[in-house]
């Protein structure tokens, strides 16, 4: 396992009428790796799942599975399961006829497919719904069972739209360590969309960033968020986003710089080289965040620890991480 489902991705474009959906997307994917896609709404990572699934084609470029190009091969030819945001089950189908459905399309005998279907819904905890129908199972429920239809298949390679989107917070946090668990145990190439940042951050062997059809940068999820190529990637991956402040205000630096700061990296200290006046406090529980201002307006957010004692209207001084002041360019928003 892990030696298939290798996918590269050539300069692909992508329009819809005048929106440049995909401009020029390089990427490669290894054999057995997980990789995120994030990036705002309409950046497109969609676009590119429907593409690797054959659900659309490109205006231009390749997209290669294992070497082979697989621009002309139709959907179901293609070893590619996707796992839609909404799941897409069939409502007038049980959950063993969901399961069975794809199976019977490929002809694998009855007893055979029935086998099969019944082993991926005790994997993936389901095997006691098999009776009922999707509207009679739990938001939770159908994303298993989604999950489960797409292990049938026995793919070279998984697409994850969003897959956890419509799950409550706790369910998230369950779910994601699942498929963590899941995807270790069978080493299948996986490509996941997500708007999450926490899934970002773990979900994915890799994570690839993405602006307006462009990816901005890939590479392992905390090199990303520790070395950021960029300005725009320095404030879309990490919640609350980056500081950045223009060189020679509150953080030093010269003009025609751009300096970033991650909330967590200044720390409130009576010794603090910045002095702030602090806005809004948000008690978060496990921590709090500062929305403070310095003298000259600089608005710098702090990640504090959960009882920081700090109020609204307070003055209060900052110790910034010498080590973990990021430099950008202010004209390119290039990382210096
Ligand atoms: N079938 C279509 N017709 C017209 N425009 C489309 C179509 N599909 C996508 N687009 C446009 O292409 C761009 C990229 O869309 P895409 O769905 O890939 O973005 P996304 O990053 O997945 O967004 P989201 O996070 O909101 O799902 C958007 O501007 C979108 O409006």
């Amino acid at each position: 396992m892990g030696e298939h489902g290798a996918i590269r991705l050539e300069s692909l474009t992508r329009s819809y009428g005048r929106v440049v959906a995909l401009d020029d997307v390089d990427l490669e994917v290894r054999a057995g790796e997980m990789m995120t896609l994030v990036g705002p709404s309409g950046s497109g990572k969609s676009t590119i799942l429907r593409l690797i699934a054959g659900l659309d084609r490109p205006d231009g470029g390749r997209i290669l599975v294992d070497g082979q190009d697989v621009s002309q091969v139709p959907p179901h030819r293609r070893a590619v399961a996707m796992v839609f945001q909404d799941f897409a089950l069939y409502p007038h189908l049980t959950v063993l006829g969901n399961l069975l459905f794809g199976l019977r399309v490929r002809r694998v005998r009855r007893d055979e497919a029935d086998r099969r279907a019944r082993s991926a819904a005790e994997r993936l905890g389901i095997g006691d719904l098999l009776d009922r129908y999707p509207d009679q199972t739990s938001g939770g429920q159908r994303q298993r069972i989604a999950l489960a239809r797409a292990l049938l298949r026995e793919p070279t390679v998984y697409l994850l739209d969003e897959p956890l989107a419509s799950l409550d917070a706790p369910l998230r946090f369950a779910t994601r360590a699942d498929l963590l668990a899941l995807h270790r145990d069978l080493g299948t190439t996986t490509v996941h969309v997500t708007h999450d940042q926490a899934e970002a951050m773990t979900l994915g062997d890799r994570v690839a960033v993405l602006d307006r059809g462009r990816i901005r940068q890939v590479g392992p999820p905390q090199q990303v968020y520790d070395e950021p190529a960029d300005m725009f990637v320095a404030g879309f991956l990490g919640s609350p986003p980056m500081n950045l402040v223009p060189g020679g205000a509150v953080l030093g630096g010269s003009r025609g710089l751009i300096l970033g700061i991650r909330p967590e990296d200044l720390t409130l200290d009576v010794d603090g080289s910045i002095e702030v006046t602090v806005d809004v406090v948000e008690a978060l529980g496990s921590e709090s965040i500062l929305l403070t201002r310095g003298a000259d307006g600089t608005r710098l957010t702090v990640r504090a620890g959960p009882r920081c004692g700090a109020r609204p209207g307070e003055t209060v001084r900052l110790r910034p991480n010498p080590d973990r002041v990021h430099h950008f360019d202010a004209e390119t928003g290039r990382r210096r």
